[in-house]
This record gives C-alpha cells, structure tokens and sequence, in this order.
C-alpha cells in the first residue's frame, strides 16, 4: 500500500494531462458504441423503407460517430502517450538523484547491471501503471454507466443482466488472472534483472573468461537465465490467451442474452423489432473497455516490484555529511585524526582503531601498510563519504561530519588508484574537475601532468574520444589525465590512493615525482603500498590492522628497524 501510495504521488502532478486521456479513452470507445447503434438502428429502420428524410438522423449520426472514433482514438493515445513519456522521464531524473548520493558509499553494494536494470527496465515498467492500470478501469466505468443507462431506458431486467456479464469479465476474470499470472508478473522483473547482471558481468569480464577459457561456463549461465525468462514470459502469454479468451465468452454470452431477451420482448409486443440489433450491438461493443482489464493486475504486481525496487533503492539511508552553513570557510587545512575508531556498520570488525595523527597545514604525510589495513577507509573518511563512529577528524579546525558535502569536496583533488574516465573528449575529461577552466589553464595541467604532448599526437588532439572507461589510453596515461584533473582543481589538500599501482616502476617513479612536484604547498595525504621515492615526505606513518603502529620519517622509521624497515628491504630487493 505505501508503495501504491508512492507511486501516485509521483504521477500527481500530471494528473490534468491524464484525466484528459481517460476522458478521451471512453469517448473513444462511446463513439464506437455509438458508431454500431446508430448503424443498426439505420439498417434496420431502411430495411422498412421509410422516407429518406425519417433517416437523416441516423446517417449523420453513422457519420459523426465514425469520424469520432477515430478522432478521439488518436487524441486518446496522443495524450495517454504523452503523459506517461513525461512521467517516465520525470522518474528517470528523480530515480538517477536519488542514488545520485549513495555512489560514494552504498551503491558497491548493488551490481552494475541490477542498477541499469533498475533505470531502464523498471522505469520502463511502471509506464504500465497509468497506462494499463489505471485508465483502463476508469474508462470501463464510464462506459458501464452509459450503456447501464441506455439499456434500462428499454428494460431494467437487461441492463442487470449486461451488468453482470459486464463485472464478470471486468472484476471476476481479472482477481481470477491475477491468482494464476501473479508470479509470472514479479519473477519477470527479477529474470530480466539477473539475465542484465549476467550480461554486463559477462561483457566486462570477457578478457578474463577468455583466458581462462571459461566463456562456455558463463554462457551456460545466461542460457538459463534466458530459459527461466522465456518461461515466465511465455506463461504469461498463455495467461494474456486465456484472458482474452474469457473476456470473449462474457461478451457473447451478453450479447446473446440481450438479443434473445429483446426477441422475445418484440414477440410480445414490448419492443418496435428495430431496436433488435441495436441492442444486440450496444451490448457487444460496450466490451471493448473491458478487454484490457484482465491483465489490469497482472501489470499492478508488475508495476509494484519496479516501484519496489526503485524506492527501496532510493530509500537507502546515506550519510553525507550535511551542515547548512555551505559559507563556512575552514581556518587553515590542517588534517588532524584524534582517537578515531571506524567500522562499516554495526555487525562489521571495526577497521580503524584508535587512530590519531596530525598533518601540518602544507606538510606531506604518507600511509603505507599491507593491504586491507583501512588505508583507503582512512581517505573515504576524509572525503566524508562514511561517518566515523568514535573520535574525532577535523580539517582547518573543525569536524568533518560538520562541513556541507560540496563544500568539503571543494577543498579536496584526489588521484585515486583507478581513475574513471568517462566516454568523453580527452578536454571534457580533464575539465571535469574545473568545467570553467580557460583553454590555457587546462593545457598548463596537462602540461604539468606530462601528458600535453601525447595528447598532441591523438587524431583529433584534446577533442579525441578516449573510449568507454579510457579505454583508449594506457593506464599510465589514465592516471596523467588524473593528475591533470588534479593539477587544474588546484584545492588545498591532495589525497593521492595508490596511485601508481598497476603500473611498470619507472612510469610510477616519474608519476610520483610529478605528483611531488603537485604536492608543494598543499596538504598531502598520500597512500601507497610501494615505497618508492616515499623519501620526500615529511612524515610516513605504518598501519597495520587498522591500528598506526609506526610513525617517523623514511630514514627514521629505517633505523627503527620495524614493519617499514622490512617493507624496504622486500621492496629493494
Ligand atoms: N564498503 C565497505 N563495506 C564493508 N567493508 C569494507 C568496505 N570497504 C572496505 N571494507 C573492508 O575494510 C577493510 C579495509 O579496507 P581498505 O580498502 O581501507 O584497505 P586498504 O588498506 O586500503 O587495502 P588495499 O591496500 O588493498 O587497497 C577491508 O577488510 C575491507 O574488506
């Protein structure tokens, strides 16, 4: 009930827009009930050859009632179509700003495939809810009152017994598809949610499949994915069978009912015989509002898993951290973490413990430490995607949690360990971190970066298309465009997360020494498993299950003679 609530709320302000189309629906199918009375009625009264005159009426009528139809058939799809475009883009915008906030901390959680599924195809979904749940009963309704009322002008008796078939078809063959077709409906939306996650799983990771020659596994995979798919829909197209048929069978046996019953009212005098076919016809086309309705709560189950999976999504709490005062403007950028404890959630290990350490405003600090030590937690801190349970974390004199997100993102360049390119030009990529940026700046960056003169050398220059995710480029170019991303942001304090992993060591060494360069006069915080040229930082601080348990320089941590001195040696060696 509360998702149905939800989703009407969502499609309230369309509401005019959509009244007109139910509107336009019943004079769609009145018209055609009109179109076959009329008629009737015409060849009827003609086969008793009266003047021409006496049949005006009815051939105007014939007329009208045949260019309405068409005429309000068209406007009827023309706005019903209209409405649910917009309604659906409108959910598109809300759905993608909704999860716009989890990226930093909840949407790992989710596959990428589930998540497209969930922006196209149940999206896409829900334009089934106006158009196949709730107009279609409204314009039965109307229609059931007119051709009630007409009916019982010539006899009570018949418009009960066309008001029973009439619910018969609209309220008793749905609850009865519904009870059969109610599985089908929501396990649809699960199958092509898991065929979309093995699709994009498969595609992503074909390089790996190849190699280990185990594209045959995942195909099996998608095959019964696939299978368990074509089985619900081709269920569900038996069930569209059967409906159809049922709601057939309502329709005629009305219709015959009428016509013996107005047969026998002419025999007895009751009814002029003209009226026969009228009747008849009335009765018959009155159904066409009802055909659609079987498969009404087919389509309400189908819409309420989409509704479900959308809100449940757009409904997961987040933290971010959320001070109103967007004009606060921090004392300085030192970093100071006190006493600082951290886990993922409540039934999670705590991953930081006990954390304290201070980086000078301007200085450079380096986390080393083996990996799942909380190196990269420490940063997502900082960054204010998660909040920290105990302790205390402040940048230029106050508490993290206490800055407006966009605020503290303003403060913050990150070059993390795998950049996201996105499909873009190799200039739209780099203005990504300061879209008004002049010309000159950005080449100065990408000079900085030493990637200026590569990008020379691409076809089109800084206007090249770099492919989906960078594909275009090597890794250590990708991390170049970073360090431009960087360079150009130019904010106060630098988080640079395993930048150089996966890449051969000299690229790595020169990178580093760029990023060095970057460095000066900014608030560092540097992450790294290798300790290349780590020689230059002000401080380097060893974490070891979440717990600092080494701080000092390069040379003193040496002398030390501990965790750092044993990295060292495995990595000189
Ligand atoms: N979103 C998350 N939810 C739950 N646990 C997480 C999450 N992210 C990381 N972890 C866990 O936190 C621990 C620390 O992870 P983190 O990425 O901070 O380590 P790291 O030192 O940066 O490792 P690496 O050097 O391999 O990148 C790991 O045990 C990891 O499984």
């Amino acid at each position: 009930m509360k998702r149905l609530h939800q989703l009407l709320s969502l499609l309230l302000p369309h509401w005019l827009p959509m009244l007109w189309a139910v509107l336009l629906g019943f004079l769609a199918v009145g018209s055609n009930i009109g179109l076959l009375t009329t008629s009737a009625y015409l060849i009827s009264r003609a086969a008793q050859h009266p003047p021409v005159l006496d049949l005006m009426v009815a051939i105007v009528g014939v007329r009208f009632f045949g260019i309405a139809r068409a005429v309000f058939r068209y406007l009827e799809r023309y706005f019903s179509h209209d409405v649910t475009f917009r309604v659906l883009s409108n959910m598109r915008v809300w759905f993608y700003k909704a999860i716009e906030p989890l990226a930093t901390s909840q949407l790992m959680h989710y596959h990428s495939g589930d998540l497209l599924s969930r922006i196209v195809s149940d999206v896409e979904t829900l334009k089934n809810f106006y158009l196949r749940v709730l107009s279609p009963p409204l314009v039965a309704l109307l229609t059931l009152g007119v051709v009630f009322f007409l009916l019982a002008c010539f006899d009570l008796r018949m418009a009960f017994i066309f008001l029973a078939f009439f619910i018969g078809a609209a309220v008793v063959v749905p609850i009865f598809i519904r009870a059969w077709g109610r599985r089908s409906g929501q396990g649809i939306l699960g199958s092509k949610a898991q065929l979309n996650t093995c699709l994009v799983d498969g595609i992503q990771g074909m390089t790996d499949l190849l190699s280990f020659d185990q594209q045959g596994r995942q195909l099996e995979k998608i095959d019964k994915t696939n299978d368990n798919l074509s089985k619900l829909q081709g269920r569900l197209a038996k069930i569209n069978g059967l409906a159809g048929s049922l709601t057939g069978l309502c329709m005629n046996l009305a219709m015959w009912t009428i016509l013996v019953m107005a047969i026998i009212k002419v025999e007895q005098g009751e009814l002029p015989g003209v009226y026969i076919a009228m009747l008849a016809l009335a009765t018959l086309s009155a159904f066409e509002a009802v055909t659609p309705l079987p498969l009404t709560f087919i389509y309400l189950e189908e819409s309420m898993s989409a509704a479900k999976r959308l809100f449940e999504l757009a409904e997961t709490e987040n933290y971010s951290p959320s001070r109103k005062d967007e004009q606060f403007v921090p004392k300085g950028y030192e970093i100071e973490f006190n006493n600082l404890h951290f886990r993922y959630s409540a039934k999670d290990p705590w991953i930081l413990r006990d954390v304290s350490f201070t980086i000078p405003q301007g200085r450079r600090l380096a986390i080393v430490g083996p990996s799942g030590a909380g190196k990269s937690t420490l940063a997502n801190l900082l960054l204010g995607f998660f909040d920290y349970q105990r302790g205390s974390l402040q940048l230029g004199g106050r508490e993290v949690r206490d800055y407006h997100q966009s605020k503290l993102m303003a403060h913050m360049a990150v070059v993390a360990q795998r950049t996201h390119l996105f499909n873009a030009t190799v200039r739209e990529n780099i203005l990504l971190a300061r879209p008004g940026a002049s010309e000159k700046e950005m080449i100065q960056a990408a000079r900085r970066a030493r990637i200026h003169d590569f990008i020379l050398t691409l076809p089109e220059g800084y206007d090249t298309y770099v492919g989906e995710g960078g594909l275009k480029l090597s890794g250590g170019q990708r991390q170049r465009v970073a360090i431009a991303r960087a360079i150009l942001k130019n904010a106060s304090v630098l988080i640079l997360d395993e930048v150089t992993a996966g890449l051969d060591p000299v690229v790595g060494r020169e990178i580093m020494q760029d990023l060095f360069q970057l460095m000066k006069d900014k608030t560092s915080l540097v992450i790294s498993h290798h300790l290349v040229g780590l020689e230059c930082m002000d401080e380097i601080l060893v974490l070891v299950e979440g717990k600092v348990v080494e701080k000092g320089t390069h040379s003193q941590l040496l002398e030390q003679g501990g965790v750092y001195a044993r990295m060292w040696q495995l990595s000189v060696r």
